[in-house]
């Protein structure tokens, strides 16, 4: 939709507003706006945005004597947009130490004007939470006792103290969080929702506490809490997914600030707002990553930088194998497929915004900013491609499903899914024949929130099953995904069973499927790592094991 500033008249707003999808990154387009503009009344507005999501023109109703005229600003000059989005996990902002680098790093890049995103310093995350289950049980009077809450007091109290900024920028925080907690020993119950209420004060104070520093040092900056600044989500608490309606929220909110008086955005990663109850809401562990591809693809940035502790997408996870190293280039399905079977690297959601809008995500390393890092993009030059990363899930149940009727009955895949999806519980692999079909499942992922829980719904799902079938449920089993070239599975099938055959490790089922560029082996958990390290030296330290190209 393409839009002239002579067809920018103010009364096209109101009709504006009845359309929910009238931003369109990869066009022109116009906002409606309400804002209080400098002309000190509640005043109303128009942008013209180009495709990159740069302010072209603006309108803005003012008051002379008892009318309201249009005042029309024109910006051809788009040297002032917001450029890049810059994510900063909780291993680049463990400290105040940390938080001065940062600082640093982004002030290297004078040529960018980035919406920062911010998760919880270090492992903050996990000691709310951990707070939170002591809380349950350890009655309304204890809670100074809880040593996380003690542990996350001192961190941000230590690093306002380091950083020379006011206490007053979390003080508030903290005096609601021992609230909080003190409710959760109250009525001795953690639900879902309080659990994201809980974690949301790792990303406010965070945030807020870099945000204060960057004033301090005289870069302008304004702090943003996701869930009031348009990032609106399903209300699945402690997984929800962002809803259509951020983008132009997002948009709006962000490029209304930023034409008032340009200050650099620093954003809560993480957090959004359920659309039907109005509450907190989180996007899953990691979710940082998806709160910066929503951001960049809402304001239709050029780039979507994710800093870590890595020096990129790795060959295999560090942990399992210290010889991974990085991988130069991804594209959106490989990073996507390797995040959703396990790579902790990257949220399983967070490459859909992105690929959507076409932009380029880039890993760093916030330790090594030096360092090339990973790109990911729509396409690469697969031709020499072959292996490209490995990646191991562990502790995933796998489930024999064997018809007992004959041969040749139809509807039997039908019956089986239809099943898992009375019970709301999602597969990651399935391989079939004709009366049979083998699947995996994260017990994770079942809609449940304890183990006890987890075990019953998994008793609940064979029992449904076996009306149908023979069932056999493996648990403790693991999938080692290997991310790669899969028009040369051959290959790469040939080199991963030979080293599998050599470990003395049988493979209980294969999955290729529709991926091009993923395929899925199930063993052992107790065989798994050693396989994952096997198959890292064959494919990528020994250089005899390079692959002829075709
Ligand atoms: N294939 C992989 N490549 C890179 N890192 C990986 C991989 N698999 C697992 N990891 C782990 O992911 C970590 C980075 O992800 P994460 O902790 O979510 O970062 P951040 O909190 O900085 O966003 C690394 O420190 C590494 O241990
Ligand atoms: N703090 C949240 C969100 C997040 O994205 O964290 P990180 O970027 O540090 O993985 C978590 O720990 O899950």
């Amino acid at each position: 939709m393409a839009l002239s500033l002579d067809s920018l008249a103010l009364g096209q707003f109101t009709a504006c507003r009845t359309q929910p999808n009238y931003f369109l990154p990869k066009s022109s387009a116009y906002f409606e706006l309400k804002f209080n503009s400098n002309f000190n009344f509640r005043s109303r507005g128009a942008l013209v945005v180009n495709s990159n999501g740069g302010v072209l023109s603006s309108v803005a109703e003012k008051k002379e004597g008892n009318r309201n005229v249009a005042e029309k600003k024109e910006d051809n000059n788009l040297d002032n947009e917001l450029t890049v989005v810059m994510k900063f996990g909780g291993s680049s902002v463990a400290t105040a130490e940390r938080m001065k680098e940062v600082a640093a790093l982004i002030s290297s890049f004078p040529e960018e004007r980035p919406v920062v995103v911010l998760s919880a310093m270090g492992k903050t995350t996990n000691k709310l939470l951990a707070a939170g289950e002591k809380a349950v049980n350890c009655g309304a009077f204890k809670i100074d006792e809880i040593e996380e809450f003690a542990f996350i007091k001192d961190l941000h109290v230590r690093t306002i103290d380091e950083l020379g900024i006011d206490i007053s920028t979390v003080s508030g925080l903290l005096t609601r969080l021992e609230q909080l907690l003190t409710a959760i020993a109250m009525m001795k119950e953690l639900t879902p929702r309080s659990r994201d209420y809980l974690v949301s004060f790792g990303e406010c104070m965070s945030t807020r506490i870099f945000t204060a520093y960057l004033n301090k040092i005289g870069i302008k900056a304004r702090q943003y809490d996701a869930f009031d600044m348009g990032i609106i989500t399903t209300d699945d608490f402690t997984n929800a997914d962002i809803l259509e309606a951020t983008y132009p929220a997002v948009a709006k909110r962000l490029y209304e600030d930023w034409i008032k008086e340009p200050a650099i955005p620093i954003v809560t990663g993480f957090l959004g707002k359920g659309w039907k109850l109005g509450a907190i809401t989180t996007l899953g562990r990691g979710g940082s990553d998806l709160t910066a591809t929503t951001i960049g693809k809402a304001l239709g940035l050029r780039e979507i930088q994710v800093w870590k502790d890595v020096d990129g997408v790795l060959t295999c996870d560090p942990n399992i194998h210290p010889a991974a190293k990085p991988v130069p280039h991804l594209t959106f399905e490989e990073a996507a497929e390797l995040a959703y079977f396990g790579a902790q690297v990257l949220h399983p959601q967070s490459m859909k915004p992105a690929s959507e809008s076409d932009i380029p995500v880039r890993v760093k390393n916030s330790y090594n900013p030096q360092a090339p890092g990973t790109i990911i993009t729509k396409e690469r030059d697969l031709s020499k491609a072959v292996l490209t990363s490995i990646v191991l899930k562990s502790n995933i149940t796998m489930l024999d499903i064997v018809s007992t009727r004959m041969l040749g009955q139809h509807g039997f895949l039908a019956k089986v899914f239809s099943i898992f999806n009375d019970l709301r519980i999602s597969v990651d692999s399935v391989a079939t024949s004709e009366v049979s079909v083998s699947v995996t499942l994260d017990p994770k992922k079942l809609p449940c929130d304890d183990l006890i829980r987890e075990e019953s719904e998994l008793d609940h799902l064979v029992e449904e099953l076996e009306k149908i079938a023979v069932v056999n449920l493996l648990q403790k089993r693991s999938i080692i995904s290997l991310i790669g070239n899969v028009e040369r599975s051959s290959l790469i099938l040939e080199k991963a069973f030979s080293v599998l055959r050599n470990n003395g490790v049988n493979v209980q089922m294969i999955s290729q499927g529709a991926s091009k560029v993923n395929i899925s082996l199930v063993v052992d958990d107790s065989k798994a790592k050693q396989c994952v390290q096997a198959l890292h030296s064959a494919f990528f330290e020994n250089e005899e094991s390079h692959f002829p190209s075709r």
